[in-house]
């Protein structure tokens, strides 16, 4: 078992405090939602954690390796961003070489969603299927740990469904950081909760917190009662 330790990440834009003094804990195995509202630093603390942000304070580590370069980073930590990485002319079947440096891994040989798009290049897909393959990407390259940031964004129900399926399927080998407002399913797959309010990123006890700490509205039933 590994473990990835995030500490000490202090951000600030001019003078708003984005992230005041997080810190956070994530082992291979395990599912860790980080949930919070629009604007609350979610993405700044993915990109700062894999370093495509520059931080005021960073500290991470995974075991008791420390990881300051974004060489050393990337080698055990992957990230799936908002908006999306793939090259537009890459073949996809050419692409799984590219970032896996290997051929298409066995768990995606049978995958119905995923062989159609294969001959495609990344400009001849949709928004969504470009996302499916980015995801997928992420979730099987080598690295033990991984950041998906709202991953369901976008997808349709049964394609978010897939993706669950690939989560479980690499989650007994890696360590998963997933970020969205999709916070039924958030809840549903993740092992851990996080909340990032104020600045602070707070681990939640139980779903009835993201309630009481204002994430989720007191008066929506239907959406309160799939999820607490
Ligand atoms: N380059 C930047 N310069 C100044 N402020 C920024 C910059 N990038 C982000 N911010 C601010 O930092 C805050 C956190 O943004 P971030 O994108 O991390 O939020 P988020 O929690 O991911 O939001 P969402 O759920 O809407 O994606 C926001 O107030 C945003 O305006």
């Amino acid at each position: 078992m590994s473990v990835l330790h995030v500490d000490s990440i202090r951000k600030r834009y001019k003078d708003k405090i984005i992230l005041s003094d997080v810190y956070l804990k994530c082992q291979t195995g395990e599912i860790a939602g980080v949930m919070g509202r629009n604007g609350s630093g979610k993405s700044t603390l993915f990109k700062i954690i894999f370093k495509t942000v520059s931080a005021d304070s960073r500290f991470v580590k995974v075991d008791h390796k420390v990881l300051r370069g974004s060489a050393e980073t990337r080698k055990e930590i992957n990230y799936l961003p908002e908006y999306g990485f793939l090259p537009h002319h890459v073949r996809i079947r050419d692409a799984f070489e590219l970032y896996l440096g290997r051929a298409l891994p066995a768990g995606l040989k049978e995958d119905a969603f995923l062989l159609p798009l294969l001959q495609k290049k990344a400009v001849q897909m949709s928004v969504g299927e470009r996302r499916y393959v980015e995801i997928l990407l992420t979730l099987y390259s080598e690295a033990g740990f991984v950041l998906l940031d709202e991953p369901f964004k976008g997808l349709a129900p049964l394609i978010r469904d897939q993706i669950v399926h690939h989560l479980r399927l690499v989650q007994p080998g890696k360590g998963i950081l997933i970020s969205d407002h999709d916070a039924g399913r958030i809840c549903e797959i993740s092992d851990s909760l996080m909340l990032l309010k104020n600045g602070f990123l707070k681990k939640l006890r139980d779903r009835a917190e993201l309630i009481t700490l204002g994430y989720l509205p007191r008066e929506s039933k239907s959406t309160n009662q799939s999820i607490v």
